[in-house]
């Protein structure tokens, strides 16, 4: 007895230091991915599970990214598990790249990823490990605050090509369930909502956080929240690379794992960490209804 070939469209399920994915090849853009399907793939019971989708789409293809087609064949369309779209995912883009050697789109070595943030420079190592160049910290001027029930923090402003706050806490439960987003001070801050980070120190260069993420709850781990993170703690312990010539490294522990980041003299930030692809199937599109 043979059996059919499974008709579908097809995915694969993957993580970095378990922030996870449903990975969503789509090398043409053909595909309508709603806001309803991106929420109906991420749904941990109903449906594949995940912290958000990463679409993968050839640049050329893709409305946004066409203008980086010359400098990145491909693109990351990252959206939040409730559908929402964000400019950039630290931890995506190392699956991502990941996801590409793995299908033979890329080689080993060097890759250059398109996203809403800008191209992003993607080292893949001969042992697994992944390093990004995640550009430049930009640090808004003016103090934020955060606040979850009745306790609040004052904040760091830190944009990674995504907004975030980072507050530092005596303890990572302080800041509770985090079931819902904690809310932000002043609003005009953050006109398109925030990822939280609540962070303590290990050690020197040593921190560990909790994060809520805009659009997807807390999430075991953020790439993009480790940056901000590490950025706001090297300012706050007096350092800054670009004025001492000398690059800082930090060790950021989550609770999927850990992240080292690294900021060079001249404002870069380098992330490294790993990526896993765990399954790979095909959805129906049926159940996916109109967005497949
Ligand atoms: N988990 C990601 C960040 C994903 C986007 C974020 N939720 C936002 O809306 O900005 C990471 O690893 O950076």
């Amino acid at each position: 007895m043979t059996s059919a070939a499974p008709q579908g469209l097809p995915f694969l399920k993957g993580h970095g230091t378990e922030n996870d994915f449903v990975i969503i090849p789509d090398p043409d853009g053909a595909l309508d991915l709603t806001p309803v399907a991106v929420a109906r793939l991420c749904d941990r019971r109903a449906g594949i599970g995940g912290d958000g989708v990463l679409r993968v789409v050839r640049s050329a293809k893709h409305p946004e990214a066409a203008a980086m087609a010359a400098e990145a064949e491909w693109f990351m369309d990252y959206r939040n598990s409730d559908g929402s779209i964000a400019e950039m995912c630290g931890n995506g883009v190392r699956v991502f790249a990941h996801y590409l050697l793995r299908a033979g789109l890329t080689g080993a070595g060097d890759v250059a990823v398109a996203t809403r943030a800008g191209v992003r420079r993607v080292h893949i190592d001969k042992d697994g490990d992944i390093t990004v160049d995640m550009g430049r910290a930009a640090l808004p001027a003016g103090g934020v605050e955060v606040a979850v029930g009745e306790r609040s923090w004052p904040a760091r402003n830190v944009n990674m090509g995504n907004p975030h706050a980072v507050a530092f806490v005596d303890d990572l439960a302080d800041a509770g369930k985090l079931l819902d987003a904690p809310a932000w001070a002043p609003a005009a801050a953050y006109p398109d909502g925030v990822n939280v980070e609540f962070v303590v120190d290990r050690g020197d260069r040593h921190v560990a956080m909790r994060v809520h993420e805009r659009g997807s709850g807390e999430t075991r781990s953020c790439g993009t929240g480790a940056c901000a993170v590490m950025v706001a703690a090297a300012r706050r312990d007096g350092r800054d690379p670009a004025v001492t010539g000398r690059p800082e490294t930090y060790r950021v522990d989550l609770p999927g794992g850990t992240l080292v980041i690294t900021e060079r003299p001249d404002g870069t930030v380098e992330m490294t960490g790993p990526a896993v692809i765990v399954a790979e199937g095909v959805i129906d599109p049926a159940w996916l209804g109109d967005g497949g």
